[in-house]
């Protein structure tokens, strides 16, 4: 067998020439969404993504408006640029881009955010309505990687409903939230949320119709692990050594590529779940300018 590839390029893609008529309408109706970011620091991997999101937001047509503060910045110099976005009527969203430099409390700031505001869907209200499985009084965002991977087996026809998930990772804005998603009414899968601590963590991959590893360790999943037919999504990005002859770096997944003799389907880095994240921010965006329309 070869895994069949759930790309997320064309799929973004799609749902990008959707969010593009929603933007249209939008405008038509004087209601033009833009994005903000804060970005603290100088940390290139940081500076790249947040720069990459603008260039999304100009394809559908969403403003940007990007906010920056030096690496030396004080926690009330971040809560007094997050209360500059949550004021500014051209910010219909915005993100502050994680991680934030050491010394700045990271929780304290994303409760800060104007929940109606939260592109990123990391609040803890916007986390509180997911564990409660409603939308709120606003149309509440997910966080975008978790709706992301939701969306991206959708589009290619990968059943979740009954399905046995093996997500690996239980971080705030992947593993954690992807197992709340994942087993609302409605998607309906049965959710293992394995972590470091997790033993026999290969046994546990091995009964998995659909794997998700969000650990940011190179190769983690063998092919051993996997199941025959499953779908395998690969959420790890950590920067490798360079190609030899050029200034490439080379990406590296949570998932050993040779995955793909045994597994059913596999999206790959880059070009799976990294572009799904970015157009799921973007629909986030949309969403909340339109109910904010909503009387
Ligand atoms: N507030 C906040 N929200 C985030 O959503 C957030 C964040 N902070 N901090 C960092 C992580 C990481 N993240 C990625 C999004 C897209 C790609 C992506 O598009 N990756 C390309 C490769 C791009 C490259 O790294 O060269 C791909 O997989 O094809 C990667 C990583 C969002 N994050």
């Amino acid at each position: 067998m070869t895994a069949r590839v759930l790309d997320g390029v064309a799929t973004a893609a799609a749902v990008k020439d959707e969010l593009r008529a929603r933007v249209a309408a939008l405008r038509e109706r004087g209601a033009a969404p833009g994005l903000g970011t804060l970005l603290v620091g100088d940390d290139p991997a940081s500076a790249s993504y947040v720069r990459g999101k603008h260039r999304d937001c100009a394809e559908v047509g969403i403003a940007s408006i990007e906010a920056t503060l030096p690496a030396d910045a004080s926690q009330a110099d971040v809560a007094a640029a997050i209360a500059a976005l949550n004021a500014d009527p051209r910010v219909t969203g915005f993100l502050v881009q994680l991680p934030l430099p050491p010394g700045i409390d990271e929780r304290a700031c994303l409760e800060l955010v104007d929940p109606a505001k939260d592109a990123d869907g990391l609040h803890p209200t916007n986390l509180g309505r997911l564990v409660l499985g409603v939308d709120g009084p606003i149309a509440s965002p997910l966080p975008c990687t978790p709706a992301g991977i939701v969306e991206l087996l959708a589009r290619h026809g990968v059943p979740l409903e009954g399905a046995h998930v093996a997500v690996i990772g239980r971080g705030l804005t992947v593993g954690r939230p992807l197992g709340l998603l994942l087993t609302r009414r409605g998607i309906d899968a049965t959710v293992t949320l394995c972590h470091s601590r997790t033993p026999d963590l290969a046994a546990r991959v091995r009964e998995a119709d659909v794997v998700v590893a969000a650990v940011g360790r190179p190769g983690l999943v063998r092919a051993d692990w996997v199941r025959p037919g499953a779908a395998v999504l690969d959420v790890g990005i950590t920067r490798g050594p360079s190609v030899p002859g050029s200034s490439k770096v080379r990406l590296l997944g949570d998932v050993d590529p040779a995955v793909d003799a045994v597994a059913g389907w596999r999206s790959p880095v880059p070009g799976g779940v990294g572009p799904m994240t970015r157009v799921m921010l973007l629909a986030n965006v949309v969403a909340m300018a339109e109910a904010a329309l909503r009387p």
